[in-house]
């Protein structure tokens, strides 16, 4: 029989687990989310690490595909998405490939180095999977509470029969496997603070991203445009996350052992928090548009030897990594300004994951040191004011963390290899192709890190490029030799569209304090029509 947890005095659910489940429930999540995890002062509401990962889980199941659709998969098994996790850090970011479940491609890429991970799935895993991730030791297995990945929604082609037999014996298989495994077999779908939706709404409508799409045209009204996007997404989100009708939904959390969802309030519960999840992601999707915009390179770099390097991903890959950084750039524990980074490789060999040849290299926000008290340091930012009580000196800026939280570095992980695995496991290969994912261009103290820890390629924008701030300065950006610059703009077409209509463009250097006011922006306002993105490579 099911076990479920009693509710918060707030009425939010409580993290809960299926039958058979013996984890330690909220306090052990708890635990699983810090960095400095108290309530922050003066700060934004914050993202929870589980949520967090929950996020990025769902963002990865739609990971852009440059391979054609698997023709052996048939219409009951959903592609997945999946968030590695060891102590408390991503160290790596899946979804299914065109052959294999995104748990089999888990136990290829983590091998032994999955035992006592954390793996948070999109979808309720399958029997195959569950059965090799249970065998290779993971702690816990974390999954979004909708469609399973063995679809108990999919209508066959005929629409004869709207569940397989196959997906029935999937299910009471996957029940049987939690009951005889030692991991913790779960939902973790913590409440989001309150606030957090407004806050990224409003954050995300004004980020560097959006800025640059209405500096560079005035007439845009850009909080309509926003809405728009944000409301496409919704709807695709909606449809491919959450389930419409309650009946329907307590249907599935019944048959894959979760009858105790089902109950009130556990169950509002529940499909609240999960249409607040969607709702974030649908704005922070919003927030990076490729209408008219994508990562490019400036055209005032001049032609050298760079250009032997291997260029870029294609625009989809890279607004998905950005938005991944994004959603990264909610664990900030600066008062002001959040940013996030991922830093991907391009493996020599294809791969079986849906990312094809890339893996994750390392992701990071900016914060305090890990294990920093709260309010141990300084948050001020008031230039006007002392110098010793701003926060510039003790932050951790997003790259930083990136480039220190890479999957191979952890110590103990670095004991089980030796030698010349462990030497080439500890740092970027210079012979792959690493690039650097950040929401805000890199300052000063991060250019020669990026260049000396061997990155090769930049995706960002550069808004604060060539600013002097007093703390932080921006002027080395532009001058980085030797890697590959995308920066968030126009694509050519569109900017030479513009420049025939005589629009007015922004260069890279006005930034953000240069905009027109929001008031003049307002006036005029008129949604351009919006031309197919450009899907090419980047250039
Ligand atoms: O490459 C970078 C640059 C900055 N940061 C972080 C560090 C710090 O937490 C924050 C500072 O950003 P910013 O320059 O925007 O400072 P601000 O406090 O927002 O100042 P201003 O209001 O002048 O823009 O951004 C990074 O993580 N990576």
């Amino acid at each position: 029989m099911a076990t479920t947890d009693t509710v918060q005095s707030n009425q939010y659910l409580k993290p809960t687990c299926a039958a058979s489940c013996n984890c330690k429930g909220y306090r052990d999540v708890r635990e699983a989310s810090t960095q400095t995890d108290t309530k922050v002062q003066g700060h934004g509401p914050r993202l929870s690490k589980v949520n967090l990962f929950t996020l990025l889980s769902l963002w990865m199941e739609l990971f852009p595909k440059e391979e054609p659709e698997d023709i052996n998969q048939d219409v009951f098994t959903r592609g997945t998405g999946l968030v590695v996790v060891r102590d408390h850090k991503v160290v790596g970011l899946h979804c299914s490939g065109p052959e294999l479940h995104v748990g089999q491609v888990a136990v290829i890429r983590h091998g032994p180095r999955l035992a006592a991970s954390d793996l948070y799935f999109s979808r309720r895993p399958c029997a195959t999977c569950l059965k090799m991730l249970i065998n290779a030791g993971v702690s816990r297995i974390s999954f979004w509470p909708g469609d399973p990945e063995m679809s108990l929604l999919a209508v066959r082609p005929n629409g004869t029969d709207s569940i397989s037999q196959e997906a029935m014996l999937d299910a009471i298989a996957s029940e049987k496997l939690k009951s005889n495994s030692r991991p913790h077999i779960s939902v973790v779908v913590q409440p989001v603070d309150p606030g957090l939706q407004q806050f990224v709404e409003e954050t995300s409508r004004r980020c560097d991203f959006m800025e640059r799409v209405s500096g560079d045209d005035p007439d845009l009204d850009a909080g309509d445009f926003y809405w728009k996007q944000r409301r496409r997404n919704l709807d695709t989100f909606s449809e491919e996350f959450l389930i419409p009708h309650e009946q329907c939904h307590r249907d599935i959390l019944t048959k894959i052992g979760l009858e105790n969802f089902c109950m009130e309030p556990y169950f509002s519960n529940l499909r609240q928090n999960m249409r607040e999840l969607v709702g974030i992601l649908a704005s922070v999707a919003a927030s990076v548009p490729l209408l008219q915009h994508g990562f490019y390179r400036k055209d005032s770099q001049p032609a050298t030897s760079e250009q032997r390097q291997p260029q870029g991903v294609s625009q989809e890959i890279a607004r998905h990594c950005i938005v991944q950084a994004r959603l990264l750039a909610y664990r900030t524990e600066d008062p002001k300004v959040g940013v996030g980074a991922v830093i991907w490789a391009e493996g020599k060999s294809g791969g079986c994951d849906g990312t094809g040849r890339l893996y994750l290299v390392g992701c990071g926000y900016n914060a305090y040191p890990v294990g920093s008290e709260y309010g141990e340091y300084p948050q001020m930012d008031n230039k006007e004011q002392d110098r010793q009580r701003r926060k510039y000196r003790y932050i951790i800026h997003a790259e930083q963390n990136a480039l220190t939280f890479s999957p191979y570095r952890s110590t103990e992980m670095a004991e089980r290899m030796q030698g010349e695995e462990a030497r080439r496991s500890d740092e970027i290969r210079e012979e792959e192709n690493t690039m650097l994912f950040v929401t805000k261009c890199p300052c000063d103290e991060c250019v020669p890190l990026i260049r000396g820890a061997g990155i090769k390629q930049i995706y960002t924008t550069d808004l604060d490029s060539g600013k002097d701030k007093g703390d932080i300065s921006y002027l080395r950006f532009h001058g980085l030799q030797g890697v590959l610059k995308f920066i968030w703009q126009k694509s050519p077409l569109a900017r030479r569209a513009s420049e025939h209509a005589g629009l007015h463009l922004t260069n890279g250097c006005v930034g953000k304090h240069g905009r027109q006011p929001e008031q003049a922006l307002q006036s005029n306002k008129r949604l351009r029509s919006a031309t197919n993105p450009d899907l090419s490579p980047v250039c």
